[in-house]
């Protein structure tokens, strides 16, 4: 199914891409890096996600006909039209594993290719990355927080528009167990689950049958909403007594859900009647507007909560509506290119890059490398912070990994497809060998990043010809 075109980008993209048309420059080849500055939510790390999106999405950035009669009435030429007729993204992505762990300023994915193909992919894949990495990262503060306890994702009703799509896939990717998304269950095969609404409890003329008629339907992995009326004095009784039905003919209720009160009286008023009624596999879910900080929360309070349903907080990035992620030309045709700021921060890393994370002994990560691409690892002894050059780190000696690798070339993608259980699983993993320090939600300590000298020798180069040239 064909969800998007070459139209997927900003106006300016089709603008420039038909100035380097019309200047015969369509074969000029260029390097762009995608990075970003902050980490979201004030986190010490990031989860990238998204890339095989971005591939399916790049098989359908194409101009059909319909799409070249817009552009013709948008005041695009013939000779420019014509070329697009034919257009495909033909270059060569440079890319981390999706799932994996990534950091501020370290230049995580690069483009390669002609200056026509590069320049228009760049609005499409910065809406594909950014999003999804920050909502895999939201996630998995989520899952750090509720530890061995589920989480499900509840957003599509409060996502912003389609965005839940995509969304939803990210949420797994970083932790979320399943999804009440089914058209993204569908489409990206995650787990899709859910319970009931008040609105089905409300619908019968009383709290027990409503449950009942549930249970009947649904006697694998039903979960009762209990709060609809008195949570304690008829939700959890009237489970209770259907939990037993239950049992009767064979089945297992498999658990009831709050969604109002106070979750964590709630929960151990209800874990203890379930227990006395020798219910104690049922499990409780709680759901209503939690986030992060509120199951860490619930969980030091002693709230005897299994599952945490998680809607508006985790699909909307709540506090951090982006990631910043960026697309900046480094190189045309082999030569080097820089973005000058005021800003130091903001002074772009030239030329062609690779990442190289470096390890201790132990398997934890230790620092990431930003090396020239002709940079040998073996060489780079010492790398040196983007902008205090006098902070350094050894690294000589370290177990090392290239981070990023080609994953795709020539319209193909060159990686075997990963299910987002892999991915997750990888993400995991990742996560894993991060020391718990840059995984505090306050002030997270800074994880190294920093430039070989090379690098850095060519950024002042260019800066001091920047200004001869003035
Ligand atoms: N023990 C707790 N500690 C901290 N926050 C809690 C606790 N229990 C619930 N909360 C949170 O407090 C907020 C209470 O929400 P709100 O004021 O809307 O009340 P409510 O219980 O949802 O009432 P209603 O849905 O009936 O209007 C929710 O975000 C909920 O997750
Ligand atoms: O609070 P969130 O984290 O966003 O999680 C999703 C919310 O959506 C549902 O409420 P809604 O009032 O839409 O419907 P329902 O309770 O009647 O199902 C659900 O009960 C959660 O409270
Ligand atoms: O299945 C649920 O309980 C659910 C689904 C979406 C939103 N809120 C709750």
């Amino acid at each position: 199914m064909k969800t998007i075109s070459g139209l997927f980008t900003d106006h300016y993209q089709l603008s420039m891409a038909e100035g380097y048309f019309s200047a015969g420059r369509k074969d000029d080849r260029v390097n762009f890096d995608y990075f970003f500055r902050k980490n979201p939510f004030g986190s010490g790390f990031t989860i990238f996600a998204g890339l095989q999106v971005l591939f399916n999405l790049i098989e359908d950035f194409q101009y059909d006909s319909d799409d070249i009669d817009f552009l013709y009435k948008r005041g695009f030429h013939d000779d420019f039209l014509d070329f697009l007729k034919n257009f495909r993204f033909r270059g060569s992505i440079y890319a981390p594993k999706e799932g994996e762990v990534i950091f501020p300023t370290e230049s995580i994915l690069s483009v390669e290719g002609n200056i026509i193909e590069a320049q228009l992919l760049e609005t499409l894949l910065l809406n594909t990355l950014n999003y999804q990495s920050l909502i895999a990262t939201k996630a998995n503060r989520l899952r750090q927080s509720a530890g061995k306890r589920s989480v499900m994702e509840f957003g599509m009703r409060r996502a912003q528009g389609w965005a839940a799509i995509h969304g939803s896939r990210a949420a797994v990717i970083g932790g979320a167990d399943s999804t009440s998304n089914v058209q993204s269950a569908y489409i990206y095969d995650l787990d899709s689950s859910g319970t009931q609404a008040h609105s089905w409890v409300q619908s019968f003329d009383d709290e027990l049958t409503a449950f009942r008629t549930f249970a009947q339907l649904r006697p694998k992995k039903c979960v009762l909403l209990v709060d609809t009326y008195h949570t304690l004095n008829s939700g959890v009784p009237n489970a209770i007594k259907v939990a037993k039905e239950m049992q009767q003919q064979g089945h297992q209720l498999f658990g009831i859900r709050l969604d109002s009160g106070d979750l964590a009286y709630l929960s151990k008023k209800a874990r203890i009647m379930l227990d006395k009624a020798g219910l104690p596999e049922v499990k409780i879910v709680a759901s209503n507007q939690l986030d992060e900080y509120l199951i860490k929360s619930l969980i030091h309070q002693g709230a005897k909560i299994d599952v945490f349903g998680v809607g508006t907080n985790l699909i909307t990035a709540r506090d951090d509506g982006a990631l910043d992620g960026v697309y900046k030309l480094s190189a045309v045709n082999d030569r080097p290119t820089i973005k000058l700021s005021e800003d130091v921060a903001k002074v772009t890393l030239p030329g062609k890059k690779k990442v190289i994370r470096y390890l201790n002994g132990n398997g934890e990560f230790y620092a990431d490398g930003i090396l020239l691409s002709e940079d040998d690892p073996d060489d780079v002894d010492m790398i040196y912070h983007p902008q205090y050059a006098d902070k350094k780190s050894m690294v000589n000696g370290l177990e090392k990994e290239n981070l990023t690798s080609k994953v795709f070339e020539n319209g193909n993608v060159l990686t075997a497809k990963k299910s987002i259980g892999e991915i997750s699983e990888y993400r995991s993993l990742r996560v894993s060998q991060l020391a718990d320090e840059y995984k505090r939600f306050e002030y997270p300590h800074i994880y190294k990043v920093g430039l070989s000298s090379n690098l850095i020798q060519l950024r002042m180069d260019m800066i001091a010809e920047s200004k001869r040239s003035k």
